[in-house]
């Protein structure tokens, strides 16, 4: 069984969009990188999101994580607020410490695509 499955389908998955969406456009830190973006886009965002975390059907072929998140000016503390939103968001709907630590730990190879460096003060 995979996690999609084990956390309950689809139901489960578009509950956990919608408290994750409303988590990150409710933090200070982050409102910015979203205000004006349209909401399909949003949307597609936070589906992308939970979609690559729990392994659900829902593939994105979209642009790549470069080319999207090009020129946003997204720091390396914004992206780890994003990954702790997923995080908490998957913690509500029960989803074991462990698997949120892999799920964290397969996120984290697109960091390098997402944060811009110019933004990167290491
Ligand atoms: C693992 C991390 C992430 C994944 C998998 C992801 C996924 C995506 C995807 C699939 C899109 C394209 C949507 C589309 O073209 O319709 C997108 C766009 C976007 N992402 Fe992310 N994202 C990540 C991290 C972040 C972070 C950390 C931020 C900001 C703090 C962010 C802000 C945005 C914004 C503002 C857009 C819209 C750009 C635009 O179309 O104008 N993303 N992201």
């Amino acid at each position: 069984m995979t996690l999609y499955e084990s956390i309950g389908g689809e139901p489960a998955v578009r509950a956990a969009v919608d408290e994750f969406y409303r988590r990150v456009v409710n933090d200070p830190d982050l409102a910015g990188y979203f205000a004006g973006v349209d909401l399909a886009r949003l949307k597609a965002h936070q589906r992308a999101f939970i979609a690559a975390a729990v392994g659900g059907p829902a593939a994105y072929h979209g642009r790549s994580m470069s080319d999207a998140h090009a020129g946003l000016g997204i720091t390396g503390p914004a992206f780890d607020a994003v990954v702790a939103h997923l995080a908490g968001t998957l913690s509500g709907l029960g989803v074991p410490a462990q698997e949120i630590t892999r799920i964290a730990g397969a996120l984290a190879p697109l960091r390098a695509d997402i944060v811009d460096d110019r933004m990167s003060t290491e």
